[in-house]
């Protein structure tokens, strides 16, 4: 009898050191040739599908490695370069595609946003300038280097056309069904070429199958799935699923596609629950997501195995794959490096290494019997139950029932009384927060962490940054200030080293968008508030100004969002747990005078779950934990908010909710759809509308700007209207944020000077 096969559906590409990040870094900032370049990608990607094989994996994912984004790998795959970048067409070359990711001095980078729920970032590829076609199989490339250098029969990773086109723009929606048969002849013949290779197994992703499908888009996957099978009949293609339970079971399972890969972890027992009531087709292979590929908890291996199990009921062993619930992208790679983390929470965590280790024991319990990973079972076990011990619960509920949610006066009363206590211009300028973590800043937190240079030191030089830029933000007169956020590495794992409940690892990186990581904080226990958290920042860039510094926080859902949460109690809880310590901080903030505070939440929108029937549940609990971190301040308070990356018009109404004094969210690349998403909601209060992109190190123009201002006012009442970028500009560099911000304010001021004379004209 054939046994079960493991498998894998996607590897971190940043490396256990982020090797993949500096070596990407260097190349850009000219310390390497191309050459170079791609000869140390291909040792790491080579490297990464050594350790897959040598953790014992069957099915080897090749093609997910990445130089940036495999969402932009199959734009360019496809020729989908937009004519700014390359007006000629044909094969993108390295430059172009970093261009068309980064932008340059004189083109724009495409656009950048969220995939699916999670904190990855993919390039949004364009396509309505060319026609696409098959320019170069990059999957058969990988596979044939996977098995020319390693010996490996490595399984092709495809991102599928009806997610595809769904994640792309520049097409009317209402074609979306030409433009995916535009693409059909294209995967046909790349499927075709795989087949000639003699490739076995290709894994085609197509996560939209996991959100809320209409009838019709369920349909065009069986018309689109037959196409490709038909074309390509020695392949077997995987239909891969990921995120989230799919809702057409039946239909889904019935696809023309020789398997079909469901994720078992992060569906709340809806995909078992419709393999039991439905079964499985017997001519399908069912790739089955049984280790969590989101969370970095170590697997209660005997829960695992029994899912296994339960599985077995309805599936042959010869038709069965087990692999982690998504790619391994959103893990960081490896726990064996962490010298500083408790032991009792150390032991309760599986990184990407750690979870392909767990997919193979469970296989290796189902090849030879149970009792034979008996030991390892007993481990996972005693290291939860250890873990368990840490986490003792407060009751956070009967905590939030004595508190105030709801600000003193509405916006409208509390509006008047913010305007006499600030005295803001008409058109106030601000930033977002954070200003360049230039290389020095880095250097000097560095030498600090390795003890080279004392606390006193460091956070002299912390003052002095922050001065230098108080300074800078009086000469380019903004209205409203920021400290700067440069104690802060990342804004979320800031807070997670303040609060307790929070473990830091030292080398959990996980990407975020392309060369860029995050080290997401891991919430194991209560979290609770410990001690003042910004107020000596604060206070400090306050004292050098006249101008009103904001105080500068982390949201409560964000910071949930952005940490890997423990699951043993509901998110929601933890969310109401971090809110419960933001308050506090609120208070202490407003108590010493700061009375202009941002609680950022950039990752609400993110958040929200790829179910429709799931998204009110959400976005309610949400607005709930920002206002019990924000409510309890007084009228003349203002409280700020920060909402990065578009797709605003479905969260308008939960946005109002949280009852903000002023929201800034990006927009530069997405204008349009957030001034019609305005147009049709009632929002009143102040709102700034990002108005240059943060993401490129390009310097905009000032006409770019102004035009920006001119379009938000047609729709929004003048005087509810600030100035800001996009987002914080830690990414940044010094000279181009002060060039960029240089052209902001002067468009703030002319378009004022504009607004001011129209208005004379009219009375
Ligand atoms: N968590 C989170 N998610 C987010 C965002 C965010 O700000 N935070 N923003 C949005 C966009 N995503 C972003 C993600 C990462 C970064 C980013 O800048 N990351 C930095 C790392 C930031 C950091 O933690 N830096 C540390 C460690 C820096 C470092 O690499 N140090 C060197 C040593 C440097 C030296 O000695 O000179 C090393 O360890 O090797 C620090 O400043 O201390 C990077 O990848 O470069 C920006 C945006 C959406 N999601
Ligand atoms: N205050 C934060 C900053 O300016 C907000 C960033 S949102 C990703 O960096
Ligand atoms: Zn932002």
């Amino acid at each position: 009898m054939m046994s079960i096969k493991s498998s894998n559906l996607g590897y971190p590409r940043i490396g256990e050191n982020r090797e993949w990040k500096k070596v990407m870094e260097k190349y850009w900032a000219g310390g390497m040739e191309e050459d170079e370049f791609q000869e140390k990608m291909k040792e790491i990607r080579l490297q990464h599908l050594r350790k897959q094989q040598d953790l014992g994996i069957d099915m080897i994912p090749v093609g997910d490695f990445s130089f940036y984004d495999h969402v932009l790998d199959t734009a360019v795959m496809f020729g989908l370069v937009p004519k700014r970048f390359n007006e000629y067409g044909g094969k993108a070359s390295i430059k172009t595609y970093y261009d068309i990711a980064r932008g340059t001095k004189e083109a724009v980078a495409s656009e950048m946003t969220k995939w699916f729920n999670t904190n990855y970032h993919y390039i949004v590829p364009e396509l309505d300038e060319t026609k696409p076609s098959l320019i170069e199989n990059r999957p058969l490339q990988l596979y044939q280097e996977a098995k020319r250098e390693l010996n490996i029969e490595g399984k092709p990773v495809i991102l599928g056309p009806v997610t595809f086109v769904k994640l792309s723009k520049g097409y009317k929606k209402d074609l979306f069904r030409t433009v995916v048969d535009q693409y059909v002849p294209l995967y046909a013949q790349l499927l075709r070429e795989l087949e000639a290779e003699g490739v076995t197994w290709v894994q085609i992703d197509e996560p939209v199958l996991a959100t809320s499908l209409s009838r019709e888009e369920v349909d065009y996957f069986q018309e689109i799935y037959k196409i490709l099978t038909e074309s390509a009949h020695g392949i077997r293609v995987i239909l891969q699923t990921y995120y989230e339970s799919v809702d057409d079971y039946q239909d889904i399972v019935s696809l023309p596609v020789h398997g079909i890969g469901l994720d078992f972890v992060q569906d709340d027992g809806e995909n078992l629950n419709s393999l039991i009531k439905y079964g499985f087709p017997e001519d399908k292979v069912l790739a089955a997501g049984i280790i969590n590929g989101r969370n970095i908890w170590r697997a209660n291996l005997e829960e695992t195995f029994s899912l296994v199990h339960n599985i077995q009921q309805h599936v042959a062993d010869d038709r069965l794959i087990i692999q982690p619930s998504s790619s391994l992208l959103h893990v960081p790679v490896t726990k064996k490096n962490e010298k500083k983390l408790e032991d009792n929470i150390k032991n309760a965590l599986s990184f990407a290494d750690e979870k392909l280790h767990e997919i193979s024991i469970i296989k290796k319990g189902l090849d030879k019997g149970i009792t034979e990973i008996q030991n390892q079972i007993s481990d996972s076990k005693r290291a939860i139950e250890a873990l368990r011990a840490l986490q003792s619960t407060t009751d956070a509920k009967s905590k939030e029932a004595e508190l105030s949610m709801e600000r003193k006066e509405p916006f409208r009363v509390r509006r008047q009384l913010q305007q006499s206590f600030f005295q803001l211009p008409l058109l106030p300028t601000t930033t977002i927060g954070s200003f360049p973590q230039t290389p020095e800043v880095k250097k000097q937190r560095s030498l600090w962490r390795k003890g080279q240079i004392d606390q006193m030191q460091y956070e002299k030089f912390i003052k002095e940054e922050t001065e230098r830029w108080i300074k800078i933000q009086e000469k380019l007169g903004l209205d409203v200030f920021v400290h700067g956020e440069f104690e802060r590495t990342d804004m979320v794992e800031y807070f997670g080293e303040k609060l307790e409940g929070f473990q830091i690892t030292e080398l959990g990186w996980v990407q975020s968008y392309g060369s860029r990581c995050v080290k997401p904080p891991i919430i194991y226990g209560d979290v609770s508030f410990r001690a003042p958290m910004t107020l000596k920042e604060t206070l400090y860039a306050q004292s050098l100004t006249l101008k009103p510094v904001k105080g500068m926080l982390t949201g409560p859902i964000t910071i949930l969002n952005w940490s890997f949460a423990r699951d043993d109690i509901s998110k929601y809880e933890v969310a109401n747990q971090i809110a419960f310590a933001l308050r506090e901080e609120v208070r202490i903030l407003e108590e010493n005078g700061i009375r202009m505070i941002q609680v950022d939440e950039p990752a609400l929108r993110e958040g929200v779950p790829l179910k429709e029937e799931k998204k009110e549940g959400y976005l309610h609990a949400a607005v709930n934990a920002f206002k019990l971190a924000t409510a309890s301040v007084e009228n003349e308070t203002q409280i700020h908010t920060h909402m990065c990356y578009s797709n605003f018009k479905e969260i308008m109404g939960a946005i109002s909710e949280m009852d903000a004094d002023v929201i800034s969210i990006e927009t530069s690349k997405s204008h349009g759809e957030l001034i019609h998403a305005l147009e049709e909601s009632t929002y009143d209060k102040g709102i700034g509308l990002g108005v240059y992109d943060i993401h490129s190190p390009r310097i905009p123009l000032l006409n770019e700007i102004k035009e920006n201002i001119e379009r938000a006012l047609n729709v929004l009442d003048v005087h509810q209207f600030w100035i800001n970028p996009d987002c914080g500009l830690k990414t940044r560099g010094e000279d181009e944020t002060i060039s960029a911000l240089q052209v902001m304010v002067e468009a703030a001021k002319q378009v004022r000077e504009e607004v001011t004379l129209q208005k004379a004209l009219r009375s």
